[in-house]
C-alpha cells in the first residue's frame, strides 16, 4: 500500500504549496477538504492541517476531530490548524495587536525538539496571520518564539501533535523544508520512496489490474498531459489503447502531421481524424467567446463518439486530467464564477456510457513532466508550451474562418521559430499569437494597405492560474515583427501584449 500524508484543507491559499513541498521530499500526499476526506487507514502516516482565511473566534469555524486523531497519528497544524488545536484544547486565540504578514525571525527554539533538528535558532520564517495564540493548555509546551509571537510553535507534551504559527511551505521560511523533513521523516516515519520511477511502476500495475482486457480510447493532443497518459496506458494495455488525434482545423502550422509523426516511433496505436470542416461549420457565424467554446466542446464529443464506435466494444475513455483540475473541483473555497468554459471539463454526455480512466489525476504539471522523462518520452514533447484544446479558435477574436486560421498559423510559426532560435522558448511558460479583426492603415512599397493586426503574447507562470508578461528582448521583437509583416499577407501591424493575469487572462477568449 502506498504510504501517504493527509493534508486537510481549511481554505488557505498555500494548501497546494504544502503538498508540493511534501512531494519534493519524495513523499506522497493528498489534499482533502477538512469536512470531507476518506477513511484514515494504515497507509496514512500523518496529518497536516492547513491555514485558513477563517478565524477560530468566529461562529462555526471549520472543525477538526482532535480527539479522534490526537495521540494516534502525528499531526502538524499550520497557522489556522495550530490556532484551532490550541484554542479548543485549553488555550486561547485572540486578535493580535498588529497584523503579522511577512518575514520574521525565530528568537528562541527548543533545539532538543525533533521538529527543530538542524534548524538555526534565528531562522527566518514567514508569517501571515491576524490572530495569535495568547495562551496554551497545561499540557502544551512552547518550542519556538519570535520577538512578537510567543507561541510560534508548540508540542502537546509527550505526543506527536505539533502546531506552528508560521508557514514552512513558503520559500521565505528558509528552514521550512528542513522542518517539514523533520516532521515527515523523523516524526511520521515516511520512507521517501515516492519517485517518478516508483510512480510509473505502481501506476502501470494498477492500470493493468483495473482495465484487464478492456479497450480504452484516449484523445491525444500532442500536449504534455495526454502524451504522458497515453504512454502509461500503452505500457499497461498495449494494443487495447486506441489514441485519437483530432484535426479540428484549429491546430498550429503543420502540427497535425508533426504530432502524428512524433508518435509513430513511440509505437502508439494512433489514429488521426480529419474533422476540420465539422469544426468550421459549427463555428460559422459565431462571435461570442463562450458560444465558440461550447460549440467546439460539442463537436469534440461527437467526433470522439464516432471514433469510439468505430473501434467497437470500448469500455473506457482515457483522459490526461491532472491534479490541479481535481483540486479545483473539490476545493473548500466553494463555487467560483465561470470565467471560461474549458472544452474538456464538464463531464461526458450520458449517451457515451464510458467509464473514465485518468492515470495522472494525482500529479502536478512538473511531476507529469518528470514521469514523462522516466518513461523516456522525447524532451521536445515534454517541454512543449501548453496549448488549449479549442486551439486557434480562441486566438482569433470574433468569427473563425479557414482564411484567418491560415494567416494566424503563418504568423505564429514565425513567432515560435524565432523564440526557439533566440534561445528563449524554454524560458517562456507559454507563447502564442492572436489575430485581431481590426484593420489599420499601413504603407508598403508606396502602396496603401488596410489590413489586420497580429498580437504576440508570452507569459511567465507556474501553473497558468496567475501569469505575468515576459520582457522579451526588443531586438527579438523587432525581428519577429519585421518577418511577420514582410511575409504574412493580410497583416500590416504587430503589437505585443503587456497585460498580466489577473486582471487579464492568458488567452484572449
Ligand atoms: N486535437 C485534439 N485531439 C484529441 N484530443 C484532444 C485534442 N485537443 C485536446 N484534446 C484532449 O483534451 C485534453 C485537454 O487538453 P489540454 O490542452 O488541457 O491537455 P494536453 O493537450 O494533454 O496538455 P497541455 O496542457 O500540455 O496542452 C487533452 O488531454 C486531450 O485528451
Ligand atoms: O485545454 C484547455 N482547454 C481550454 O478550453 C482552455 N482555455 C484556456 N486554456 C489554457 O489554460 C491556461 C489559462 O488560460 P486563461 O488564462 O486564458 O484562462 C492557458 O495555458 C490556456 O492556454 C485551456 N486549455
Ligand atoms: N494563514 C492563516 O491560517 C490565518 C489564520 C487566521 N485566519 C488568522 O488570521 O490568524
Ligand atoms: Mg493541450
Amino acid at each position: 500500500m502506498q504510504e501517504k500524508i493527509l493534508i486537510l484543507d481549511f481554505g488557505s491559499q498555500f494548501t497546494q504549496l504544502i503538498a508540493r513541498r511534501v512531494r519534493e521530499l519524495n513523499i506522497y500526499c493528498e489534499i482533502h477538504p477538512f469536512n470531507h476526506f476518506p477513511e484514515v487507514d494504515s497507509s496514512v502516516k500523518g496529518i497536516i492541517l492547513s491555514g485558513s482565511p477563517y478565524s477560530v473566534r468566529q461562529e462555526n469555524p471549520p472543525t477538526f476531530d482532535f480527539e479522534k486523531f490526537h495521540g494516534t497519528l502525528p499531526i502538524l497544524g499550520v497557522c489556522y490548524g495550530a490556532q484551532y488545536m490550541a484554542h479548543f484544547h485549553g488555550g486561547e486565540v485572540l486578535p493580535s495587536s498588529t497584523r503579522e504578514y511577512g518575514r520574521a525571525n525565530l528568537q528562541y527554539i527548543n533545539a532538543q525538539n525533533p521538529l527543530f533538528r538542524m534548524i538555526q535558532p534565528d531562522s527566518q520564517v514567514w508569517m501571515s496571520h491576524a490572530d495569535t495564540i495568547a495562551t496554551i493548555g497545561a499540557n502544551f509546551e512552547v518550542i519556538a518564539s519570535t520577538d512578537t509571537v510567543k507561541v510560534a510553535a508548540y508540542q502537546v507534551t509527550g505526543t506527536q501533535t505539533y502546531g506552528i504559527q508560521f508557514h514552512p511551505e513558503v520559500t521565505h521560511s528558509t528552514d521550512g523544508k528542513q522542518l517539514l523533513h523533520n516532521f515527515l521523516v523523523d516524526i511520521c516515519g515516511c520512507k521517501q520512496d515516492w519517485t517518478a520511477d516508483s510512480f510509473v511502476e505502481t501506476t502501470i500495475a494498477a492500470l493493468k489490474e483495473k482495465l484487464g482486457d478492456d479497450k480504452v480510447v484516449l484523445g491525444l493532443s500532442g500536449g504534455v498531459d495526454s502524451s504522458v497518459a497515453a504512454v502509461l496506458l500503452h505500457h499497461a494495455i498495449g494494443k487495447n489503447l486506441h489514441c485519437i488525434f483530432v484535426d479540428n482545423g484549429l491546430l498550429r502550422k503543420d502540427e497535425y502531421q508533426s504530432v502524428l509523426d512524433s508518435y509513430q516511433h513511440m509505437g502508439l496505436n494512433i489514429k488521426g481524424v480529419d474533422a476540420k470542416q465539422r469544426f468550421y461549420d459549427a463555428l460559422a457565424g459565431l462571435t461570442d467567446p463562450e458560444k465558440k467554446r461550447k460549440a467546439i466542446g460539442r463537436v469534440f464529443i461527437e467526433v470522439f463518439d464516432d471514433a469510439a464506435h468505430e473501434v467497437q466494444d470500448v469500455k473506457w475513455l482515457g483522459q490526461g486530467t491532472i491534479y490541479p483540475d481535481v483540486i479545483e473541483s473539490v476545493s473548500v473555497k466553494g463555487p467560483s464564477a465561470t470565467i471560461k468554459s474549458h472544452h474538456n471539463v464538464g463531464g461526458l454526455p450520458d449517451f457515451m456510457k464510458l467509464k473514465v480512466v485518468e492515470p495522472l489525476n494525482t500529479l502536478f504539471k512538473d511531476e507529469v513532466r518528470r514521469v514523462g522523462a522516466a518513461l523516456g518520452i522525447d524532451p521536445n514533447i515534454l517541454g512543449r508550451h501548453p496549448f488549449p484544446g479549442p486551439g486557434l479558435a480562441i486566438r482569433i477574436l470574433g468569427e473563425v474562418t479557414s482564411e484567418k486560421v491560415a494567416i494566424l498559423q503563418e504568423a505564429d510559426a514565425i513567432y515560435i521559430n524565432n523564440l526557439r532560435a533566440g534561445g528563449v522558448y524554454d524560458k517562456v511558460w507559454q507563447a502564442g499569437s492572436i489575430f485581431l479583426p481590426v484593420q489599420s492603415v499601413g504603407v508598403m512599397g508606396d502602396e496603401r494597405t488596410y489590413e489586420n493586426v497580429i498580437c504576440l503574447r508570452a507569459v511567465e507562470s507556474l501553473d497558468g492560474m496567475t501569469a505575468d508578461w515576459c520582457h522579451l528582448p526588443y531586438d527579438l521583437l523587432a525581428k519577429i515583427s519585421n518577418e511577420i509583416i514582410n511575409n504574412v499577407k493580410g497583416i500590416n501591424r504587430v503589437v505585443y501584449d503587456i497585460s498580466s493575469k489577473p486582471p487579464a487572462t492568458i488567452e484572449w477568449e
